[in-house]
């Protein structure tokens, strides 16, 4: 479906682009230029460097397109370019966007007219082909625009045999992550290179936060254009873009999805996920979720995934199988490495499990659909509580979402749901290990949000996370100390006996067996020595008990020698004095004695007493 605005003829502009180019527009069905294009071609084709802020699906590529074509047209017609040189560059900040800037180059130059100089492109992004094979074919093909992403760029113009200096123009789509922390370094570097007098346009939905950043891509007294949607509830959107948002409870989300793919009319959709691993793991359990549901619904869905960490081969290869044709639904689950600039035109649904961390994504997947004026929707989940506030945070910023009704859930999906949730992950180990690793990288990506006065990590119901994961215990972290009531060695569900889960790889199985029973081993020689321990803590105090008994009896043998010493003595100094011997006497002198003797000890100075030879 598509909705009627106002746009511009080829013939209107003040500027008369070049007679074989408008040719081509009308030939592609493009009969008049969007607002974004009639503002910026005059501008960029004659000599003035550009910051562009358009709607997204508003036609920016062609917006740039069409003036670095009219440079090296006009660079051709001067001169030809020496070994080595190009007349313009484009830099974009991924493969896919870099491979579909090509495309749409190339879409144009087919349709170049047989007497005209052969302009030619190159696409130069990592992982296709090695940078010498990048330079090999550069020098045989001679193009005179490069395409290609940062890192790849600078391998290439390290080659001494690439010249820089006829660049006439350089163009950054996706301006401002090109400008961002994570890719300013090397945007730097692939100024440097350029010649300054040469013409830079920057191109993004979403370029204002940038600031004076831009002029670290080298301008000079830039023009800035703005094309706002025309829907004054949401001009950071276009107007052909239903946005929405579903509360939900967190635990619920993947059956609601499952549920929205399955009851949903659209023909494409695009699912973003928070990491590399969530689509991975939902992507495999969502393959068999389907296969094996065998209902006439899941039969008519087809699902693909792509992220960073796929090869850029097969990163191609999805995105062209999902934007074929197709009588399927087609589904792709992804991360933001497909939020910018991918330009699928079937794509009528969009869907985010979470907010993105960086609110100006949220534009950019979002605006995967809806686009040149196609009808397009787009669904945010929200989780209950705190994080409903990014509704507000999103007005505040012109982004209007509606509400839409959370669906309920039918209690034979949730079923089936649950069983092969259940079963696939009981199947192999792997899958778990994966789907802690999911978990754990959630909440990583929760900490990451711009916004973290909503998403707060204290806030999250870890519980809910985990058992949307699959987990049956809290994988061991420092966000822990979060949760309340944390279950003995974080437990929450004793039904899986982790004992007999095996790995279905044998290697892994048997190295899980080895490990097993060298813990086994472990925990038992840990309670022998326990108990071993206690025996002799036990031991000790009896022995102890008897070393003082003997003792005692030993000092009590001491006691009665002394004594018997005493009296003996004090019997011969009576029988020597003639006195008559009474044994209570004795007691008392004897007595007397041990005292007299007792402070003799205290007084080492003193004469010598009685005892000390004793
Ligand atoms: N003059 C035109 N008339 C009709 N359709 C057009 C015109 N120019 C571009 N389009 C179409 O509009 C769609 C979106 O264009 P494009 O990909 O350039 O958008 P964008 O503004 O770069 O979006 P994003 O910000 O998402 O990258 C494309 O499918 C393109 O073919």
């Amino acid at each position: 479906m598509k909705k009627e605005v106002a746009s511009v003829s080829w013939d209107d502009l003040s500027y008369q682009i070049e007679p074989w180019v408008k040719n081509a527009m009308i030939t592609l069905g493009f009969t008049s230029m969007t607002p974004v294009q009639a503002s910026t071609i005059p501008l960029l084709s004659q000599h003035k460097d550009v910051v562009v802020e358009a709607v997204t699906g508003s036609g920016k590529t062609l917006a740039y397109v069409i003036p670095v074509l009219e440079k090296v047209i006009k660079l051709l017609k001067e001169a030809e370019l020496k070994k080595g040189q190009f007349g313009a560059l484009v830099v974009a900040p991924t493969r896919e966007l870099a491979n579909q800037i090509n495309t749409v180059f190339n879409s144009v130059i087919e349709l170049q007219p047989e007497e005209e100089k052969r302009i030619g492109t190159q696409l130069l992004v990592g992982s296709m082909q090695n940078v010498r094979e990048d330079l090999e074919l550069f020098h045989k093909t001679k193009p005179q625009i490069l395409i290609g992403t940062p890192g790849r760029i600078i391998d290439f113009f390290s080659s001494n045999s690439i010249k820089t200096n006829k660049c006439e123009i350089m163009i950054l789509d996706e301006a401002d992550k090109l400008l961002d922390d994570g890719f300013i370094n090397d945007t730097q570097s692939i100024v440097r290179y350029l010649p300054s007098q040469r013409r830079t346009g920057l191109f993004s939905a979403t370029i204002s936060a940038v600031g004076s950043k831009i002029f670290k891509a080298g301008m000079t007294n830039p023009v800035k254009i703005t094309v706002k949607s025309a829907s004054l509830a949401a001009n950071s959107a276009p107007e052909s873009l239903n946005l929405s948002y579903m509360v939900v409870d967190p635990e619920l989300k993947l059956k609601i999805l499952y549920q929205l793919l399955l009851k949903f009319r659209y023909k494409k959709v695009i699912v973003y996920f928070p990491t590399n691993f969530a689509v991975t793991h939902f992507f495999n359990f969502f393959m068999e979720l389907v296969k094996k549901s065998n209902t006439p619904e899941s039969e008519t869905v087809n699902i693909y995934s792509l992220h960073g960490k796929l090869e850029a081969k097969p990163r191609m290869k999805t995105l062209n199988t999902f934007a074929e044709e197709s009588p399927f639904k087609s589904v792709l689950f992804t991360t933001d490495v497909a939020a910018r600039g991918i330009d699928i035109p079937d794509v009528d649904l969009v869907i985010q499990l979470d907010p993105p961390t960086e609110p100006d994504v949220f534009l950019h997947r979002c605006g995967r659909t809806g686009r040149a004026n196609k009808i397009g929707s787009a669904i945010t989940m929200i989780s209950e509580g705190r994080e409903e506030e990014y509704i507000n945070f999103l007005n505040v910023k012109n982004i209007d979402l509606k509400l839409q009704e959370t669906p309920k859930l039918n209690e034979e999906l949730v079923k089936n749901f649950d069983e092969k949730m259940r079963s696939w992950l009981l199947e192999d180990r792997a899958r778990y290990d994966h789907a802690v690793r999911c978990y754990v990288g959630y909440t990583r990506y929760y900490s990451k949000h711009v916004a973290s006065s909503i998403f707060r990590l204290a806030e999250l119901n870890y519980l809910k996370l985990a058992k949307l994961h699959g987990l049956t215990r809290y994988p061991k972290m420092p966000e822990n100390k979060y949760i309340k009531d944390f279950p003995t060695d974080g437990w929450f569900d004793d039904s899986i006996d982790f004992d007999t889960y095996k790995y279905k790889d044998e290697v892994k199985e048997a190295a899980r067996l080895e490990e097993l029973k060298t813990e086994k081993r472990r925990k038992e020689r840990k309670q022998k020595a326990l108990l071993k321990k206690e025996l002799k803590e036990k031991n000790s105090a009896w022995s102890k008990k008897v070393d003082t008994k003997e003792n005692k009896l030993e000092r009590r043998e001491k006691m009665s020698k002394r004594r018997d010493a005493v009296e003996a003595e004090l019997q011969k100094q009576k029988e020597a004095d003639g006195v008559d011997d009474s044994d209570s006497d004795v007691e008392v002198d004897w007595k007397d004695l041990v005292r007299a003797n007792k402070k003799q000890k205290k007084q080492p100075a003193q004469t010598q007493g009685f005892f000390d030879d004793l």
